[in-house]
């Protein structure tokens, strides 16, 4: 889906004509559940607040779905009218509750499907007595669709979203022209869309399909282009030879290391990004296990900003 309006709704259903949870409309999720157990403080504290702090959602054919129709009045949920920030793919909450905590003029939604993760934000929330912070439990594209108003959005947040190295699985990224138009929704003029990711094909991936919104431009048109482009660097120096503990094989035929299936550079001519339009690391993000990992591994962290139009 490329246009500015959704697709009508339509679900494709399995053999037995029940609505296939792994999709929405055409489009399959971009997570996989994940093992659901709570360690015993985790347990407590979901158990004493997540009636206050995880608004329920109505639901369709899938569990971290979101019915049709749904109507979400935030001004309500928190009690007052503030600018919204939506921090999509949260994880822990590291960083919804490093804004929060930053921005207390502002209110944050954390939408993860992870019931550890949204867990972990409530143990933050809780100490430090944060009121400006909700979570959703649904799957992101659906919660934009369908739980934020046109334009009712300050600021959304995707930080390392799940890769999906594969190219059989590029399908699966969350990031997408998709995505893009339903950013492009539910921002408000002047909002802005804050990315990261630690692998360059995936941070390729992003740059293109938000180049290509008409509503959406890069904040940092140009800058880290050429020599300076982490993208170019990682290209020349091979700085992505692994996946998790897999060693990625170079393609036949490549003559530099570390171009692979999961870097972005296989088989180009010119491995020197003359486009650039990267963002200085966004200052509100604290340094989260997943951006440390892709540190300690070597690999370079690439930012995103664009402001909708
Ligand atoms: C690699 S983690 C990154 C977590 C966090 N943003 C950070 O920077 O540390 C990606 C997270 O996105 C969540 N996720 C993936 N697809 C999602 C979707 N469609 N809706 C909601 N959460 C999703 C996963 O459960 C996972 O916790």
């Amino acid at each position: 889906m490329s246009s500015e309006h959704p697709a009508p709704t339509q679900h494709a259903h399995g053999h037995n004509n029940r609505p296939d949870p792994e999709l929405y409309r055409t489009e399959p999720v971009s997570f996989v559940r994940r093992g659901e157990r709570l360690n015993p403080r985790r347990q407590k504290t979901w158990d004493r607040s997540h009636g206050k702090y995880i608004v329920d959602v109505p639901r369709d054919r899938a569990t971290t779905s979101v019915a049709e129709g749904t109507d979400i009045d935030w001004g309500q949920v928190f009690g007052r009218t503030a600018p919204l920030v939506v921090d999509i793919g949260s994880g822990l909450g590291e960083s919804t509750a490093q804004g929060a905590i930053d921005h207390p003029e502002w209110d944050f939604i954390s939408v993860e499907v992870y019931t550890p993760g949204l867990a972990a934000l409530l143990v933050r929330v809780e100490d430090k007595g944060l009121e400006n912070v909700r979570g959703v439990q649904a799957n992101a594209p659906e919660v934009l669709d369908r739980l934020l108003s046109a334009g009712g959005v300050q600021e959304i947040w995707v930080f390392f979203p799940d890769p999906w190295h594969k190219t059989r699985h590029h399908k699966r990224r969350l990031v997408s022209p998709a995505f893009a138009d339903r950013v492009a929704r539910a921002l408000a003029p002047g909002g802005v869309l804050r990315l990261a990711t630690d692998w360059s094909s995936y941070a390729v991936h992003m740059r293109s399909a938000m180049e290509a919104h008409p509503q959406l431009a890069n904040a940092h048109p140009g800058r880290a282009a050429g020599e300076d482009s982490p993208l170019t660097r990682v290209r020349l120096e091979g700085r992505e030879l692994e996946v998790g503990a897999q060693p990625i094989a170079p393609r036949t035929g490549s003559a530099r290391a570390g171009v692979s299936e999961a870097s972005s550079g296989a088989g180009l001519e010119d491995p020197v990004d003359h486009e650039g339009g990267w963002a200085p690391r966004f200052e509100g993000r604290p340094l989260t296990s997943f951006e440390n990992k892709a540190l300690r591994a070597g690999r370079l962290v690439f930012d995103l900003t664009y402001v909708r139009l």
